[in-house]
C-alpha cells in the first residue's frame, strides 16, 4: 500500500496541495492565489538548464521567503568549509563515533565537519558532516544556500519537517534536502547521530544503468516525497543561513515552513537503503563498487562523479576461485565511508556502526589481517550471505581534505594502519 504522505518516483513533476483547489490551474502566477497566498518560485538549476535537468517548483506560501529580519552571523564552529587547513596526510584514517552530546543540542548545532573538498563557492565539491544531537530544534528553521544536504541516520529517526512536507526517516533510510529548502529536524527518540553530505556540485541522480538494463540498483519509484503540509505559526523564530561556507542567523516572525501546496520538480525525497535491488557477480572475481552506486553527481567529465553514493548492503556472495570481500586496492577517487547498521565485511574489527574512515586518493587499503585470513581460507563451494550490515561510501574525484577537528580529534583512531600490521610474508618462491 501506497503511503499516503508521500508521492513516489525520483524527480517527477510533482503537484500537491494540503488544501485542495489551491494550486493555480493553466498558469504559475495569477494575479490572486486562492486563499490569499503568495506564489514564490524556488529553482535549483539555472533558468536555461536543459530540460531534462532542469529543476524548479513553485510553493504557494502564506507569506514569502524574503520575510524575515537582517542576518548576523551564527556561532556554531564546528560547522564549516575550512577543509585541510594543514597539509592533507596520506595515512588511512578511522573514527569512532562521533561522542553523543552531554548538553541539550539540536541538529544544527550538533553538526560537524569532518572533511571535504571544492567549496560552495566553487561550486564543486562536497562538506562531509556528521551529527550527534539529543534535541529537536524548537522556534528554529534552517538551510543551506551552498549545497543540498545528503542525510543519512545512524542513531535515532529524524523528523524533517521542510517548507515542501515532512520526511520521517529512520536509519538504514536516507533523505536529501534540497538547496535552499528551509527545515526543522526533530528527534523522536532523543539521541541521535548520523552523516551529512553536502553537495556543492551537480544536483544528485540516479545514474544510467548500461547493461544492467531498464531495472535495478535504485529503482526510481522506491524515492518518496513528502506531500504538502504547513504550519501557520507566529512567534519569535530564528532562521539560520548556510550562506558562502559562513553560518548566519537572522529573526523571524512566522514559521518559514507555510507552503500550502506546491508543484515542481525540485523538492526533498527519501529512499530507504533496504530497497536497493544489489547486484554482484555469480561467477568470479569480485566487482568494483560502482555496481553498489545509489546516486551519483556527475562532472563535465563523463564517469567521473563529484560525489558518488554506494552502499554495501545484506548479499549473497558466491563467486568460485575468488576472494570474495573487497580486494586491496589504490583507486584514484577518495573514498569516505560511515557505517550505519552492523559491521563491514572488509573490515573484522575497529569500524564501528556510527564511525567513519577516509582513505584517499592513491592511499592503498583494503581487508584488515583478519579478514584476509579468514576469506583466503574459506570454503567456496559454500555461497556466504551477508547479513545485518549497512556501510556507505561518499567517493569524490578530488582529494577529501580532513578539518582540524576531525585530525585531532579525541575519537580519531590513531593506530588504524595497525589493522593491515599483522598480514604476514606468504611469498615462497620456487626453488
Ligand atoms: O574501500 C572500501 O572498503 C570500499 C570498497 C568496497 C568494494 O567492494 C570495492 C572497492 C572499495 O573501495
Ligand atoms: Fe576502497
Amino acid at each position: 500500500m501506497a503511503d499516503s504522505n508521500y508521492m513516489s518516483g525520483f524527480g517527477n513533476e510533482f503537484a500537491t496541495e494540503a488544501i485542495p483547489g489551491t494550486l493555480p490551474v493553466g498558469r504559475n502566477s495569477p494575479q490572486k492565489v486562492a486563499h490569499g497566498l503568495y506564489a514564490e518560485q524556488l529553482s535549483g538549476t539555472a533558468f536555461t538548464a536543459p530540460r531534462g535537468e532542469n529543476r524548479r517548483s513553485w510553493l504557494y506560501r502564506i507569506r514569502p521567503a524574503a520575510m524575515h529580519g537582517r542576518f548576523e552571523p551564527f556561532a556554531q564552529p564546528r560547522l564549516h568549509e575550512r577543509f585541510g587547513e594543514a597539509p592533507v596526510s596520506p595515512d588511512q584514517m578511522r573514527w569512532d563515533p562521533l561522542p553523543l552530546p552531554e548538553a541539550p543540542t539540536d541538529f544544527v548545532e550538533g553538526l560537524y565537519t569532518v572533511a571535504g573538498n571544492g567549496g560552495s563557492g566553487l561550486r564543486t565539491g562536497v562538506g562531509i558532516h556528521l551529527y550527534a544531537a539529543n534535541a529537536t530544534m524548537r522556534g528554529r528553521y534552517f538551510y543551506s544556500a551552498d549545497g543540498e544536504l545528503l542525510i543519512v541516520p545512524q542513531l535515532g529517526r529524524l523528523r524533517i519537517a521542510t517548507e515542501l512536507g515532512v520526511l520521517e526517516l529512520e536509519p538504514q533510510e536516507i533523505a536529501v534536502v534540497p538547496r535552499g529548502v528551509r527545515f526543522r529536524v526533530e528527534l523522536p527518540d532523543g539521541p541521535s547521530r548520523g552523516y551529512v553530505c553536502e553537495n556543492y556540485g551537480t544536483l544528485l541522480r540516479l545514474p544510467d544503468l548500461g547493461p544492467i538494463g531498464a531495472n535495478g540498483l535504485a529503482n526510481p519509484r522506491d524515492f518518496l516525497t513528502p506531500v504538502a503540509a504547513y504550519e501557520d505559526l507566529e512567534g519569535s523564530f530564528e532562521l539560520i543561513a548556510k550562506f558562502d561556507g559562513h553560518l548566519w542567523h537572522a529573526p523571524i516572525g512566522h514559521s518559514p515552513l507555510d507552503v500550502v501546496a506546491w508543484h515542481g520538480n525540485y523538492a526533498p525525497y527519501k529512499y530507504d537503503l533496504r530497497r536497493f535491488n544489489t547486484i554482484g557477480s555469480i561467477s568470479f572475481d569480485h566487482p568494483d563498487p560502482s555496481i553498489f552506486l545509489v546516486l551519483t553527481s556527475p562532472t563535465e567529465t563523463p564517469g567521473v562523479g563529484n560525489l558518488d553514493l554506494a552502499i554495501f548492503p545484506p548479499r549473497w556472495l558466491v563467486q568460485q576461485d575468488t576472494f570474495r570481500p573487497p580486494w586491496f586496492h589504490r583507486n584514484v577517487a577518495s573514498e569516505f565511508m560511515g557505517l550505519v547498521h552492523g559491521a563491514y565485511d572488509a573490515k573484522a574489527e575497529g569500524f564501528a556502526p556510527g564511525g567513519c574512515s577516509l582513505h584517499n586518493c592513491m592511499t592503498g587499503h583494503g581487508p584488515d589481517a583478519a579478514t584476509f585470513e579468514k576469506a583466503s581460507t574459506a570454503d567456496l563451494s559454500k555461497p556466504d550471505v551477508i547479513t545485518d550490515t549497512m556501510a556507505f561510501m561518499f567517493e569524490t574525484r578530488l582529494v577529501l581534505r580532513p578539518t582540524r577537528q576531525a585530525v585531532e580529534a579525541a575519537h580519531r583512531q590513531r593506530d588504524y594502519q595497525a589493522c593491515w600490521a599483522g598480514l604476514r610474508k606468504h611469498f615462497t618462491p620456487p626453488a
